[in-house]
């Protein structure tokens, strides 16, 4: 029997770095189509801010193990809407995840591939399980980084195609300096 090496490793809890892993940057450009309002989408590219950065460490996708990642989302709006990440199922869409807070303020929309969403918020320490089957997206609501952990099976994998189509049934927008959870127009079944 091959044995892997178990592994440590200290998280920098102010910036969400983990060193050693590899980091993915995305970039408000990576993010076509995600947003409701299309013309603050397009004045806010001429900076193409970056949205957030995911520093992974991950295994072979195989049944069993386990895969990490920080990742840091920036304080920012596009129109109404607060920046997020674009969100997914996971290929195999039986598994499942758990997210925990680090720094900041936000939260995180998850739904089920009828539509039906839930609005988590969280904070340095929260934890949230995210079940088989729900997509997940966090959303920066704060005004500094969002920074959280997320712990998944390493077979899980990403299933981007039906967010990136459809988005979710639930906006996250500013309305008169408050969060509010609302209906998107975008949302067909
Ligand atoms: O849920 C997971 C892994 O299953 C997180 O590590 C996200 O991958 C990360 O927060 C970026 O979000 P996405 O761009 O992948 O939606
Ligand atoms: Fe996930």
């Amino acid at each position: 029997m091959e044995y892997k090496n178990p592994l440590g490793v200290d998280i920098d809890l102010e910036t969400g770095v983990i060193p050693g892993a590899k980091k993915l940057v995305r970039r408000l450009s990576d993010l076509k189509g995600y947003f409701v309002d299309e013309k603050a989408y397009e004045e806010l590219l001429k900076e193409n801010p970056v949205v957030y950065e995911v520093y992974a460490i991950e295994q072979e996708e195989k049944d069993g193990d386990l895969n990490f990642a920080t990742t840091v989302l920036y304080p920012g709006k596009v129109g109404r809407e607060f920046f997020f990440t674009k969100g997914h199922y996971h290929s195999k869409a039986d598994r499942a995840e758990i997210y925990y807070g680090i720094k900041g303020k936000g939260g995180m929309l998850l739904q089920t591939p009828e539509g039906r969403a839930e609005w988590i918020e969280m904070g340095p320490g929260t934890v949230v399980y995210v079940p088989p089957y729900w997509a997940h997206r966090t959303v920066n609501t704060g005004d500094e980084p969002f920074i959280f952990l997320a712990i998944y099976p390493a077979d899980a994998g990403h299933d981007y195609g039906s967010i990136a189509e459809k988005g979710f049934s639930k906006l996250v927008v500013e309305e008169n300096g408050e969060v509010m959870v609302v209906d998107s127009p975008k949302w067909k079944e």
